[in-house]
């Protein structure tokens, strides 16, 4: 039975006595496994906060935060060893080769498969040949992939993916994304992706905004508006190399 998170009556505020910031008052928020999410929203709004406190990483100055798994209501901490993270910076153990750095979450679960399941893994995002390279050794969308891989190779329930594609030009981010949501598919993962790319944000099933304080439901985003970011995002990186792998299906 698919699980779920939930934010009720939620706030979040940083500071000391002299200033407080207070990010957002009494949100409610429902995520459920198997479903995909975007939350979009100007620089410093607090999306970054939003999903550390989602994942249960973080704690809200109020509110209260629930993992519903088989009808039983938890607290977040409890969905430490369900979760996967994905960085814009890849947070790849550079000394460690791809498919150890894929192997890790596996080994330090104690599965004694680790190492054949990373390379099951490899294959699905299409770097098989790139096994034995180390992250300095690889393209920043192969090394996003790596990522991506090392997030779902121990099958969690939930995904989360603060700005994924932020550092690669359109063609990369273009890939990675369609990588990252297959992958989610087709593992059942919910995934909630924070991201500024209006893009990625329109390939999520829901889709969020916050601004100033509130969080508001959006439908997807208009045609007009990807042809324009598309559009810029080319112009940007018209002379970039894109000489990338095809898209494997995940
Ligand atoms: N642990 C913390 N202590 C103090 N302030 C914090 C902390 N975490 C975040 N903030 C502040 O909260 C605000 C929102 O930060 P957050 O990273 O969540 O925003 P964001 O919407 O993700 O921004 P961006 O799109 O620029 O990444 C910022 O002003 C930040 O400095």
């Amino acid at each position: 039975m698919p699980c779920s998170i939930e934010l009720k009556n939620v706030s979040q505020s940083f500071g000391n006595i002299d200033s407080t910031i207070t990010l957002f008052e009494n949100l409610d928020l429902s995520i459920n496994q198997g479903q995909s999410y975007a939350i979009t929203g100007p620089s410093g709004a607090g999306k970054s906060s939003l999903l550390m406190l989602l994942s249960g990483l973080e704690k809200p100055t109020s509110g209260e935060g629930n993992f519903i798994n088989d009808n039983q209501l938890l607290t977040l901490d409890n969905l430490r060893a369900e979760i996967g993270f994905i960085f814009q910076q890849f947070h790849l153990l550079p000394e460690l080769t791809a498919l150890h750095n894929i192997a890790l979450p596996l080994k330090l679960r104690g599965d004694k498969k680790a190492i054949k399941k990373a390379e099951h893994w490899l294959e699905k995002v299409g770097l098989s040949d790139r096994a034995h390279h180390k992250p300095a050794q690889l393209s920043g969308g192969e090394q996003q992939r790596v990522a991506i891989a090392r997030a779902l190779v121990f099958s969690p329930k939930f995904i989360f993916a603060d700005e994924p594609t932020g550092n690669l030009d359109q063609h990369n981010a273009n890939e990675i994304s369609d990588i990252l949501f297959s992958c989610c598919q087709e593992n059942n993962a919910g995934l909630v992706i924070v991201t500024h790319s209006n893009v990625l944000a329109s390939k999520a099933q829901n889709i969020y905004s916050l601004a100033n304080g509130e969080l508001t439901k959006t439908s997807p985003i208009s045609i007009t508006d990807q042809q324009s970011e598309k559009h810029t995002a080319q112009h940007l990186t018209k002379n970039l190399s894109t000489n990338e792998k095809q898209v494997p299906s995940c």
